[in-house]
């Protein structure tokens, strides 16, 4: 535990979760409440949100949650059979991602989001191993809104598991080898859960 704060008066009180081929850091409350909530409802109500689609088994198929690109504008990401065009940067995304990168220890040029609109919106198993994202990609990802699950499991051993509550205001670094050899998601939940949003900055390769 780290209980430092820094020069951008974060709460760097963090944990580190060192799994067999990758790590983990959680910082909890790293942005606080009160901003946290300002840049909740900041999002929810300027971000260009779409509801995409993918193909599967020959049909289309909706992504169950709202989601956004925003980046350097050379940063096109491609996944599921979609190639997203960054939108260009907002000051409030550039705002969070300035106070993000130095605890990440590195720089971002492009960030995806998604809304979860209610307990019914969720994420699929996957690991982020895009080539675009290089070999062991630093992934930070920023939670704001409703708390919500997030479970890791083994690629080669899906006993073996590990689980974080992702919660208002939290930061969680992904580094190391995780992507290579973990898969995570966000699974649905009969709880009635407010909405929540997911940043997550990442390097595009041009
Ligand atoms: O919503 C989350 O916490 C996970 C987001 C995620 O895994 C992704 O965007 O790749
Ligand atoms: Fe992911």
């Amino acid at each position: 535990m780290s209980l430092q704060g820094n020069i951008f008066g974060n709460d760097n009180t963090h944990q580190e979760i060192i799994l067999e081929h990758g790590t983990l850091a959680y910082y909890p409350q790293f942005f606080t409440p009160h901003e946290s909530n300002q840049f909740y409802q900041t999002l929810v109500d300027t971000t260009a949100w779409k509801q995409e689609s993918m193909r599967m088994y020959g049909r289309e198929v909706l992504f169950p949650r709202l989601m956004a690109w925003y980046g350097d504008a050379a940063t096109s990401y491609s996944f599921s059979g979609n190639t997203f065009t960054p939108q260009p940067w907002t000051d409030t995304l550039l705002d969070i991602r300035n106070r993000v990168s130095p605890t990440a220890a590195t720089t971002f040029n492009s960030v995806l989001l998604n809304y979860y609109r209610s307990g019914n919106d969720s994420m699929g198993w996957h690991a982020d191993d895009e080539p675009a994202l290089g070999k062991n990609p630093v992934i930070a990802s920023v939670n704001f809104g409703a708390a919500r699950r997030f479970l890791l499991r083994n690629k080669a051993d899906h006993s073996h598991k590990q689980e974080i509550l992702l919660q208002h205001g939290s930061l969680l670094i992904m580094k190391g080898e995780l992507q290579h050899y973990w898969e995570h998601h966000v699974p649905k939940t009969s709880k009635p859960v407010a909405g929540r949003i997911n940043l997550t900055f990442r390097y595009i390769h041009p």
